[in-house]
């Protein structure tokens, strides 16, 4: 049986206090620009490395996003105030004096986004949890963890029902406390397209995928302006592997059963996750390549159907410009407006051109769609990297669980 989270949906969410650990990083600049236009969330607490600790927001930063600073305030922009004393909603963000990354810290934060870097972000998200703050995660430490979701919000939000047995087996006492995970830049979105192809024309039997991804995605300073300038790197390290198997935990699907009780006899539904494909799984095999862009990872990809015959490529098009996940029709404020953006264009899209197009980089672009004389179909995808490969996607998974009552 395939399992569906709670059917709650909270209709009129009010105003929720979140805090941004690394916000002084790459992602988290992202999620400032993100969050100081908010409807729902606002600002409560930044965190960063001891480097930045006790500083003003403005002092800590490299600001390296186009929008200025000066003018960024804390969010909540669509809800009223709920008293005179609640939130210092008028203030602004570079005047906010950067924290510790500890739980006493963000204690008053009913959401927590995490851009840490992964040398440090483990144990810091597991504290976290451990005092009850939810954690949106992009970092890559627990994405394999099976009782922790992997999650592209325009394609599995669902698997958010994993959260109660993750309560249950990190502590029998934990009742708020998560870790919720985004995926690898590169493999949120080739993902998406991906999931529109499956939920049209029935299971992806393999394949293959050449990343040129932009500079950004290294973080700041990232790749020496020596080595890429004028270049191209075959190797990002790790890369290739996560794309690979991400791809079958974020379009595999969870088993729930009633396989075991509580202290009471009441029986209590257990939740397996289970990778894409099955018996026969869904084969991936990823290039990865560093290229001298700063901002979009494009990837090329040609894919086999196990339909026979395969759809055409004018029905590969029309599926993916049709595809609409559950985040739009939930009414997550975050979610773009079209999740894929087809290009007819023989040289669409390009990053430089195309990269904020689809509701300033909340969906994917795809052009290019064609016939593979090997597999079935290719086409290339474009995607903002730091918006819908990290930031964004957190944001968007934070909107669905509280649309869903899984944060209160
Ligand atoms: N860039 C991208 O496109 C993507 C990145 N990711 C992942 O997101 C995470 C952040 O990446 P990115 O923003 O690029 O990285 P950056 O290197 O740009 O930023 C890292 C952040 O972590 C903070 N930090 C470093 N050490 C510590 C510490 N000991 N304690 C507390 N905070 C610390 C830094 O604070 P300070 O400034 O004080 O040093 C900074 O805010 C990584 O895990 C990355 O793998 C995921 C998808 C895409
Ligand atoms: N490795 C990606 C970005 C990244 O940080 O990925 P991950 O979160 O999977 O470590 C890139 O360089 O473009």
């Amino acid at each position: 049986m395939s399992s569906k989270i709670s059917p709650t949906i909270v209709s009129q969410p009010r105003k929720i206090r979140v805090g941004v650990l690394g916000a002084t990083g790459t992602v988290g600049q992202r999620f400032i620009t993100l969050l100081s236009e908010h409807p729902w969330f606002v600002i409560e607490a930044l965190g960063a490395s001891e480097r930045s600790k006790g500083k003003k927001y403005k002092d800590a930063v490299k600001w390296k996003q186009t929008i200025p600073l000066a003018g960024l305030g804390l969010g909540g922009v669509g809800v009223e105030k709920l008293s005179s004393s609640d939130l210092s909603d008028d203030g602004r963000i570079a005047d906010v004096v950067v924290k510790g990354c500890t739980p006493q810290e963000f204690r008053n934060c009913q959401i927590v986004f995490s851009g840490l870097d992964a040398d440090v972000a483990g144990d810091i998200e597991s504290a976290f949890r451990s005092a009850e703050i939810p954690i949106f995660s992009n970092a890559k430490n627990y994405r394999r963890d099976p009782n922790v979701p992997l999650i592209v919000p325009l394609v599995n939000p669902s698997h958010l029902s994993i959260i109660p047995q993750q309560r249950r087996l990190h502590s029998p006492t934990l009742s708020k406390g998560f870790i919720v995970t985004n995926a690898n830049c590169s493999t949120t979105g080739y993902v998406i397209p991906l999931a529109a192809l499956e939920k049209a024309f029935g299971p992806i039997e393999s394949v293959l995928v050449t990343t040129m991804q932009a500079i950004s995605g290294a973080g700041y300073p990232g790749v020496p302006s020596l080595d890429i300038l004028g270049n191209v790197v075959p190797y990002i390290s790790g890369e290739e592997e996560k794309i690979e198997w991400e791809t079958l935990k974020i379009l595999g699907g969870i088993t729930e059963s009633e396989s075991e009780v509580d202290g009471d006899g009441t029986p209590l539904k257990t939740f397996d996750m289970h990778q894409a494909g099955g018996l026969s799984p869904l084969r991936v095999s990823a290039s990865c390549n560093r290229v001298p862009v700063v901002d979009g990872h494009m990837e090329c990809v040609s894919v086999r159907f196990h339909r026979r015959p395969p759809p055409s490529p004018q029905q590969v098009r029309e599926a993916l410009a049709a595809f609409t996940p559950e985040i739009q029709s939930l009414g997550c404020p975050s979610a773009p407006r079209k999740a894929i953006e087809v290009f007819e264009e023989p040289d669409r899209p390009q990053p430089r051109l195309d990269v904020k197009g689809n509701h300033n980089g909340a969906g994917v672009s795809v052009g290019r769609v064609r016939q593979c004389q090997v597999l079935d179909v290719k086409f290339v995808v474009l995607s903002d990297n730091v918006s819908i490969g990290a930031a964004t996607s957190s944001i968007i998974n934070a909107e669905y669980a509280v649309l869903k009552g899984v944060v209160s």
